[in-house]
């Protein structure tokens, strides 16, 4: 297996078969999407693009954005503009961090360690999927110490493997566990199911080479279906409550606890009552429950429930400062990117990484001098409204 810190430049960065995309400089996040699109193989793009079913959530997280408007304020000096922030008590440069996504290094070689370097040279937040293609251990060194990083748990049937996996990710310095809870089957992927999608035989489950097999593989045989299918129907827990919340608190040491996907005031409420340090508003996506609301549609009844009690975070569909900022103004603490952050791995490992991470902060400095912000924190219910509302008053 190559070392991802050295890897040599690999065939998803070989523009020879893709000469459309040879010295393309994206200016916005659909144009690095269309770029990886040229230069990753069929079974990678559409395993990161795609969301579940007919993907009407897939398409609702970017057009429910585009439904609401801005109320921009004037005459505010405008000239120097903070995007600092803190999440769970940890000083970051900017509201916009990093979700956790599987198999980074089927977009360049260098990976999860290519997403930690650009994320701790950006003073940015950095979540590891439990389902990396390098070791946690590795991507906290390619982090470095001052790297702000979160580890995200996927609760495996063997409660060893897991509870090791917890103590791994302390270990290595990951200050909260981001718990991903709405996934104990895997949506129904049809692009996948169509390729039949098959971790690529140099790649392995970084996190589990030492439990081996299946574990290490990501994918087992699912015959017609999307290998990953079969993977999570045999090895992932799918009896998960919120006893198993209680359990990890008890072996997580002085990681906090996060609940990633949330969709409910209901379901924000328990988590509350359960005593999570953040509520991470989330449909994976759009790769889960086909459907459901836009994230940034339930943002508000999730806010109202917790009122003020914890941390929430948003991510689904985000690709514009906008809509950062929109997400901010309704009570986000911070915001994550999923498909971004692969489509700049696409582009140009790190480099490109840290390109879409430049691109989208450029962006909300931009949306919040134009609406007459110096700080994040000023960006206020008050400047957002549905595309509706001026209709009404017509
Ligand atoms: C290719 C891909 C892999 C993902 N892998 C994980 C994962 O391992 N764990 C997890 O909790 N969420 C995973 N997600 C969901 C993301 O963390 C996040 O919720 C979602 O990508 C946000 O939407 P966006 O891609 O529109 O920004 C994955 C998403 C994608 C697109
Ligand atoms: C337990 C479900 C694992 C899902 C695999 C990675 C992921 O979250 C995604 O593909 O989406």
């Amino acid at each position: 297996m190559n070392d991802p810190m050295t890897a040599p430049v690999g065939p998803a960065q070989d523009t020879s078969k893709a000469p459309e995309a040879a010295g393309w400089e994206p200016v916005n996040v659909r144009e690095f999407e269309r770029h990886a699109q040229l230069m990753l193989s069929k079974n990678a793009f559409d395993y990161y693009a795609s969301g579940a079913n007919d993907m009407v959530t897939l398409r609702e997280n970017r057009a429910a954005f585009n439904r609401l408007r801005l109320r921009p304020r004037i005459l505010r000096d405008v000239s120097m503009v903070d995007t600092s922030t803190s999440v769970l008590g940890q000083k970051i440069s900017s509201p916009i961090c990093i979700a956790p996504t599987a198999m980074q290094r089927m977009a360049h070689d260098s990976g999860e360690c290519a997403t930690a370097g650009a994320a701790a040279k950006a003073g940015a937040l950095m979540t590891l999927s439990s389902w990396s293609t390098t070791s946690l251990e590795d991507v906290a060194k390619a982090g470095g110490p001052g790297g702000a990083r979160w580890f995200q748990l996927y609760v495996y049937k063997d409660r060893k493997i897991t509870e090791q996996l917890v103590k791994r990710a302390l270990a290595a310095g990951y200050t909260a566990l981001a718990v991903t809870v709405d996934t104990p089957v895997l949506g129904r992927r049809e692009a996948d199911m169509r390729n039949r999608f098959k971790l690529p035989e140099h790649l392995t489950m970084g996190n589990f080479v030492s439990a081996g097999g299946a574990h290490a593989s990501g994918t087992k045989d699912g015959g017609n279906d999307s290998g990953l299918a079969a993977y999570v129907a045999s090895l992932i827990d799918r009896t998960l409550d919120w006893n198993d919340i209680k359990w990890l608190r008890t072996i997580c040491g002085s990681m906090k606890i996060v609940v990633k996907g949330v969709m409910t005031a209901e379901d924000a409420a328990e988590s509350v009552r359960q005593g999570v340090d953040g509520i991470w508003v989330s449909n994976h996506g759009a790769r889960q429950l086909d459907t459901t609301p836009a994230t940034i549609e339930v943002l508000p009844e999730v806010v109202a429930a917790v009122s003020g009690r914890c941390e929430i975070y948003l991510d689904g569909g985000i690709c514009r400062g906008t809509d950062v900022f929109k997400a901010l103004a309704l009570g986000a603490k911070a915001v994550f990117i999923g498909r971004p952050v692969l489509w700049g791995l696409a582009h140009s490992g790190e480099e490109g990484v840290s390109k879409v991470l430049k691109l989208l902060h450029d962006e909300l400095v931009m949306a919040l001098q134009l609406t007459g912000c110096t700080r994040v924190s000023s960006a206020s219910r008050s400047m957002v409204t549905h595309q509706t509302s001026y209709y009404s008053k017509l």
